[in-house]
């Protein structure tokens, strides 16, 4: 997993590294300015003459530092300080006195059309307000600049932490980031203002005892899935799904599908009696059909004996059985289950049950289902999304996965994972079903919950993207990305 972090995280890193490891302020910077200055010749932008809009504070002394070195480099540079003299830092004050000296140019006004490239380096993790007046009025301006913008170390205008616009925010084509991602760069809508995004070390150092549990998913992750050479189909393991219902068929055959493609042994699908028939387009799956005069109590407890993990809820629908099945797993689980789609729906009022149940529980509700459950409005959660996450996680005693365009997965003790992979194309009927049983299969493999949960998002999303290369965003279906995820998986 990658680390990430916030920008107050930032902040006491970079101090740890200043105070404690004796790391001069002035040397990170240098570094923090070569590695803007190498991305943007690699990175083939127009350096016919390049315009550095610097704040008052230390993004703005890097600002200082990236115009010294376009000069030096022979590229036409000006640089403008919106920031008063009486706000700067005193690493700010250094670098103007030290890019005097050097002669570059200083300008007061400038006409962004006469500029290729603009680095913004206004305002770095240590925005704290919205934007307002004149630094508001130039990042206005720089909407309709037809060159291209680099942003040091986070979009202005971004929060370093949530990835919300305090008021406006600079459209960056890349962003150079510095130490580690900050988490606002990988939520949206930071996400999409930061353009092309390169991680650069600076000699940032972190502590052993740093207490920020925030990661991203890697490609590492499906490492720990190995297959075993002297394995049967009970050791890759046996998963019990309750899901469909007399008018959902799809939805468990798409999760039983995943389920069976991540490399699980073996499947057995509860499901309505009307549906038999259906099945017989997946003679893979075992059925266990039940209907208002099955005795449900016995088809759990003898399942819930032979199943490894058990899910429920792709298709289940709203009804009397539905949620007398997912009560009796809720008091009758000691492995791992996985709750989704009608599942979640019909938890609503069930949370000391959840709470109570002995089995660790993989929530996986979509920011709909994620409201309708808690009681939290999208919006809000969209304010600040690791918090509410994390939050709700611990108070409901499960690993949360809130699926977005970036989901966020949360541990009950306070570990946060965010999927940087995946694509709009995924936002497709049927796609959550896969992921359901992609987490199942990883469990039934013997994924510890967690990490079952990180991975399969992680799977789903590569899985996606693989489809969208081959269909298309708009053409791809759910079970493309079955097939993709076989695929992904065949990489290894
Ligand atoms: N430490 C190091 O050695 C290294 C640091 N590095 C770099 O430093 C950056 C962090 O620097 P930083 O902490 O100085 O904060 P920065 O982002 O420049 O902004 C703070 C200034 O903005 C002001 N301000 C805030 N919000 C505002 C608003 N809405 N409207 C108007 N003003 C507002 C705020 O004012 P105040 O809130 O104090 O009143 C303060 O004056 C980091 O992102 C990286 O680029 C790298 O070089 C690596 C080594
Ligand atoms: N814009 C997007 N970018 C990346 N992933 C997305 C996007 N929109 C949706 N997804 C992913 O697609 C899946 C949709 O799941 P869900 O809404 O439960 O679908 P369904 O209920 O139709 O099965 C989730 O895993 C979500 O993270
Ligand atoms: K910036």
């Amino acid at each position: 997993m990658e680390q990430i972090v916030t920008g107050e995280q930032m902040k006491a890193l970079d101090v740890y590294t200043i105070e404690q490891m004796q790391m001069p302020s002035l040397v990170l910077m240098e570094r923090a300015g070569l590695q803007v200055f190498w991305s943007m010749q690699k990175e083939g932008l127009p350096l016919s003459k390049v315009l550095v809009l610097c704040g008052s504070g230390n993004n703005g002394a890097d600002g200082v530092v990236i115009a010294r070195l376009l000069t030096l480099g022979g590229y036409q540079t000006d640089v403008c300080i919106l920031g008063k003299p009486e706000h700067f830092t005193k690493e700010m004050e250094k670098q103007i006195e030290i890019g005097r000296n050097y002669g570059i140019s200083f300008v007061k006004t400038f006409c962004v059309h006469e500029y290729t490239t603009i680095v913004d380096a206004l305002f770095g993790v240590g925005l704290s307000r919205e934007i307002k007046g004149t630094y508001r009025e130039t990042i206005e301006s720089l909407e309709h600049f037809q060159g291209k913008i680099v942003a040091v170390d986070i979009p202005s205008g971004i929060h370093a932490g949530t990835g919300a616009v305090l008021g406006c925010a600079v459209r960056a084509d890349l962003t150079v980031t510095f130490g580690y991602k900050k988490a606002g760069l990988c939520l949206y809508p930071g996400a999409a203002y930061a353009g092309k995004l390169i991680s650069a070390d600076v000699g940032i150092l972190m502590p052993p005892s740093f207490g920020s549990g925030l990661f991203a998913c890697t490609r590492e992750e499906l490492k720990t899935l190995v297959r075993k050479p002297d394995g049967n189909k009970g050791s890759f393991g046996k998963v019990f799904l309750v899901a469909g219902s007399r008018e959902i068929f799809g939805a468990a055959y798409l999760s039983g599908q995943a389920v069976l493609r991540s490399g699980a042994g073996m499947l057995k699908i509860a499901t309505p009696k009307e549906n038999r028939e259906m099945f017989a387009c997946f003679p893979e799956a075992m059925l266990a059909v039940y209907d208002e005069e099955t005795a449900l109590e016995e088809l759990v407890r003898e399942n819930l004996d032979w199943a490894d993990v058990i899910g429920i809820g792709p298709g289940i629908g709203i009804s009397h059985l539905s949620e007398r099945l997912l009560e009796l797993l809720l008091k009758l689980v000691k492995k791992p289950l996985v709750i989704d789609a009608d599942g979640l729906r019909l938890l609503k009022g069930k949370e000391a049950l959840l709470r109570a149940c002995k089995g660790p529980v993989i929530l996986t509700p979509h920011l709909g289902e994620f409201a309708a459950l808690t009681g939290i409005s999208i919006a809000r959660w969209k304010e600040n999304p690791i918090e509410i996450t994390e939050k709700t996680a611990e108070e409901l005693g499960v690993i949360l996965v809130c699926k977005d365009a970036r989901t966020l997965i949360s541990s009950k003790e306070g570990k946060t994972c965010i999927n940087l992979c995946g694509n709009d194309g995924m936002a497709t009927a049927g796609s959550g079903d896969v992921l359901t049983g992609l987490i199942l299969g990883l469990l039934a493999q013997g994924l510890l919950p967690f990490q079952a949960a990180c991975t399969g998002v992680y799977l789903h999303a590569r899985a996606g993207d693989l489809a969208a290369s081959k269909k298309g965003r708009a053409a791809m279906l759910a079970g493309d990305l079955i097939d993709a995820a076989g695929e992904i998986l065949k990489e290894l």
